[in-house]
């Protein structure tokens, strides 16, 4: 199923503004990667990196949002993730925090069928009691020149890095652009108490995903941090629905 129709009606409660749905495919990044998984896409962010690979989800100035916009009711995506033949359900976006509130009864009905639900968040969204009761969270807080574009103090949350912290079902998985982020992760680690930290390199190439971790990996490593690449991108280069 692809959700690229125009959609006329306005978003009721019950609805979520997605970008695409797609899978079977991999967990492409993070502590489940290579694990089989089915993708929710949401639409729209609180944040504006230009190096972001998913600005199509965001950025009105250069995409029309309204036609990439599938209002869709959650118990049209309850059934089309629990018909998938695979144990993981990724929400990504955008940021899907925006649209928490819709997502309680989603990431409730797939946790209640068994499905082990993973939100990708950029961290500046304190979560739901509801939501931390039932989903894992992949956290990637804005470090360094990809952070560039947003003030520290709109990208860095402390009581939104602080819950999800204490959720103890959060990882933090930073984009590493240059090795010198590795000083900014370590500080920020530091400051918010973060235990699970994983370094992943920028980039929508192949070349870029392994050149990258090859200049900080070992430093990544001495300072206790876990590794990961984007296993998507050395697979089958950033293609739309991998
Ligand atoms: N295969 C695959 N794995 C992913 N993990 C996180 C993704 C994302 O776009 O947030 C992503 C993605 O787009 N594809
Ligand atoms: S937070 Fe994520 S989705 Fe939002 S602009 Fe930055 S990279 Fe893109
Ligand atoms: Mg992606």
């Amino acid at each position: 199923m692809t959700a690229g129709t125009v959609t006329g009606a306005g978003t009721t409660p019950d609805q979520l503004q997605v970008a695409e749905v797609f899978g079977p495919t991999v967990q492409g990044e993070g502590p489940s990667l290579g694990r089989r998984a089915v993708f929710v896409r949401l639409m729209r962010c609180n944040l504006t990196c230009k190096r972001c690979d998913t600005p199509e989800t965001w950025d009105a100035s250069r995409f029309d949002l309204h036609a990439r916009t599938t209002s869709m009711p959650v118990p049209d995506l309850v059934s089309w993730a629990l018909a998938q033949p695979v144990d993981l359900v990724v929400i990504t976006g955008g940021e899907p925090f925006i649209q928490q509130r819709r997502l309680v009864p989603l990431v409730q009905a797939l946790s209640d069928a068994g499905r082990r639900v993973e939100i990708e968040t950029n961290g500046t969204v304190v979560p739901l009691p509801e939501l931390a009761a039932h989903a894992w969270f992949n956290v990637s807080p804005k470090v360094g020149v990809f952070g560039a574009s947003d003030p520290e103090s709109k990208r860095i949350k402390p009581a939104a890095l602080r819950t999800l912290q204490q959720t103890g079902r959060a990882v933090f998985k930073f984009v590493i652009t240059k090795p010198d982020d590795l000083d900014d992760v370590a500080r920020l680690a530091d400051e918010h108490g973060l235990t699970s930290i994983w370094c992943m390199p920028e980039g929508t190439t192949p070349a870029d995903v392994v050149d990258g971790p090859r200049a900080w990996a070992d430093d990544a490593i001495a300072r206790g941090f876990h590794v990961t690449t984007r296993l998507h991108v050395l697979l089958w280069d950033d293609a739309p629905g991998r």
